[in-house]
């Protein structure tokens, strides 16, 4: 099983962000299509590929969904297979998941499953959401590729590898991505009075939107405002005429969404009438929480206790998004974080998986669907 790890390097030099992830689509249908095609039925969705294996005594369709996209992140691991692509990493980790999946379509189609089993390569996870969209295209188009049932995973660098932590119920969050534009007036550094400086309005409002988690939410609920990204001016000598605040919302109930959004809407609008501009909103994609079918869950974590090798760990929800959720809103299924042992965390420069995680997962999937 070694070459999934040269697999797994191959994709790492390739990360591509959501709906663009050409090169990596080829590389994953190149793949496919030397196997052994007697059991298996490729279909593409945009930058997706969908794997149909033909089980050998089958009563329901099994889903596998791995994500595919890398981010805008430029990477500073120092590996000797770093990303190729100047600004852009797998630092969410889709490369190992990639290799996984690779592994089953190849494990698969040596020796089928007695069930038939349905692979997802799902584009644009980290955004702007491949999941809600290509499961209408399913079910528009192709329904008998949609599961009765579905797993995913997702490495967790905090965790040694062989940890196969899961719980019934919810496990990520609810998101709402979150863009805010400021227009004031521009002018000359050295007559501010003429001018509405978008410098001075977004720092503000990055402030204050820090009170909405702290002084709105239930503290008994949990929820996030994270703005990764702040933009404003052209130079040191101009004022700011236009600011952008990109960020992400999260709760773990959609109620408290909604409280989060109404409370960030009015504090705009105090922002728009203190500093005399223009403020709009615009929250991007949102994802529906992973809220795992509590049997399915289950089942992996019995699975895990008795595999060798892996730790079974019920572990707590995280404020992390997926939208895999919309894939378990409609079909019983289950999510779990594996182990992968990195010192540097899920989207840092410098997250380097320990590799092991990829064979070891491959078989423990591919065992825990088989007797599915
Ligand atoms: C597992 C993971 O890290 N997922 C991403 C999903 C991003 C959702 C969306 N683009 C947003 O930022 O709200 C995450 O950041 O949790």
């Amino acid at each position: 099983m070694s070459h999934l790890i040269d697999i797994r390097r191959d994709l790492h030099k390739i990360p591509e962000i959501g709906f663009k992830e050409f090169k990596t689509q080829s590389y994953l249908l190149q793949f496919i299509s030397n196997l052994d095609q007697q059991y298996l039925q490729i279909t593409t969705w945009k930058t997706g590929i969908v794997v149909y294996i033909k089980g050998t005594n089958p009563t329901k369709l099994i889903g596998w969904r791995t994500d595919i996209d890398g981010l805008p992140v430029q990477e500073e691991t120092g590996l000797s297979f770093s990303s190729e692509f100047e600004g852009y990493m797998h630092a969410c980790g889709h490369d190992c998941h990639m290799a996984i999946a690779l592994g089953l379509v190849e494990a698969f189609s040596k020796q089928p499953p007695i069930q038939n089993v349905v692979i997802y390569f799902q584009p644009a996870e980290e955004g702007p959401g491949g999941a809600e969209p290509m499961l209408e295209w399913l079910k528009a188009e192709q329904p008998l590729l949609v599961a009765d049932e579905i797993y995913a995973l997702h490495i967790a660098p905090e965790y040694p590898v062989g940890t196969i932590a899961t719980k019934p119920g919810l496990l990520f969050a609810n998101t709402s991505e979150l863009f805010i534009d400021l227009k004031g007036i521009g002018g000359h550094a050295a007559y501010p009075h003429k001018t509405r400086d978008m410098t001075i309005a977004a720092a503000n409002l990055l402030l204050q939107l820090q009170t909405v988690i702290s002084r709105n939410v239930d503290p008994m609920d949990s929820a996030v405002i994270t703005v990764g990204k702040m933009t404003a001016g052209t130079v040191q000598n101009v004022i700011a005429e236009n600011a952008r605040l990109e960020g992400t919302i999260r709760t773990l109930n959609a109620d408290a969404m909604a409280e989060v959004k109404r409370r960030i809407e009015a504090i705009c609008a105090g922002i728009e009438a203190a500093f005399e501009c223009t403020v709009s909103i615009d929250y991007g994609s949102m994802y529906y929480e992973v809220n795992n079918d509590a049997e399915c869950a289950n089942a992996l974590l019995q699975f895990a206790e008795q595999f060798d090798g892996a730790i079974a760990y019920e572990c707590p929800a995280a404020m992390t998004g997926e939208d895999f959720g919309y894939f378990i809103k409609d079909i019983p299924g289950a999510m779990f974080w594996t182990g992968a042992a990195s010192s540097y965390g899920l989207h840092h420069a410098k997250m380097v998986p320990d590799e092991l995680l990829i064979p070891l997962n491959c078989q423990f999937v591919e065992q825990f669907l088989r007797q599915r």
